[in-house]
């Protein structure tokens, strides 16, 4: 049994009163990043997706099966404000927890609140983990068009290319255009445009890893 289940399992075992369930079908929003929230949540049957925009991007920071709590943060909160949004991946079911009830359960159960504590540390572990991956844009650049030129395809279209590497690093067109300039600068590509006027990137490095290691890029 997971942290979350364990939880969300003994919530179940202090309340007494009747839950109050609701069905979220499937793309249905259960709630927006950024709204008010007033209830947590137990998923009792589905699969809800949690993500968030940042930079401009979308992220899904987690996907949530049955037994599972979310919605819980807003709750503790000043601002009260979801800090991700929930969609339903499948036809849901859940069991919504009102702030009074969650006040209740942790008022009635010490095994609560640590089990709460320990889902925020959880969650908050995968994520510091999944930030400290996030590798080096320029480099992750380099290696993409790498990839590309060791498989002799040494002409991408711009916008495309630009879109798809600003989607991957979480940045925005901007950055990768500078980054692509830079290269552009060394000479390693150069951007032009083919037969139909359409922008395009011409590798002319074939070894570009190699060739900005030992620039130090
Ligand atoms: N990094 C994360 N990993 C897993 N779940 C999260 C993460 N961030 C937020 N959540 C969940 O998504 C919910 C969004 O609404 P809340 O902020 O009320 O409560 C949040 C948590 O339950």
């Amino acid at each position: 049994m997971t942290i979350v289940s364990q939880q969300a399992l003994q919530m179940k075992q202090v309340s007494r009163g009747n839950y109050l369930m609701r069905n979220a079908l499937k793309h249905n929003v259960i709630f927006n990043e950024g709204s008010k929230g007033d209830a947590a949540y137990i998923l009792t049957e589905g699969k809800i997706e949690i993500s968030g925009v940042i930079e401009g991007h979308k992220k899904v920071f987690a996907i949530l099966t049955p037994i599972s709590i979310f919605g819980e943060m807003a709750l503790f909160l000043d601002d009260g404000v979801r800090t991700a949004t929930a969609i339903a991946l499948e036809d849901s079911k859940v069991i919504v927890v009102t702030k009074d009830d969650l006040e209740e359960f942790m008022r009635e159960s010490p095994k609560v609140i640590a089990s709460i504590i320990t889902v925020l540390v959880s969650r908050l572990k995968t994520t510091t983990r999944k930030a400290l991956k996030v590798p080096s844009i320029g480099l992750g650049v380099v290696r993409i068009l790498d990839l590309f030129s060791t498989c002799g395809k040494m002409e991408l279209k711009y916008d495309a290319t630009v879109k798809t590497l600003s989607d991957t690093f979480l940045t925005t067109p901007e950055k990768i255009e500078q980054y692509l300039l830079g290269l552009a600068d060394q000479g390693l590509l150069a951007v032009g445009r083919d037969q139909n006027d359409i922008r395009i990137i011409r590798i002319r490095e074939r070894d570009m890893l190699n060739a900005v290691m030992q620039n130090k890029f």
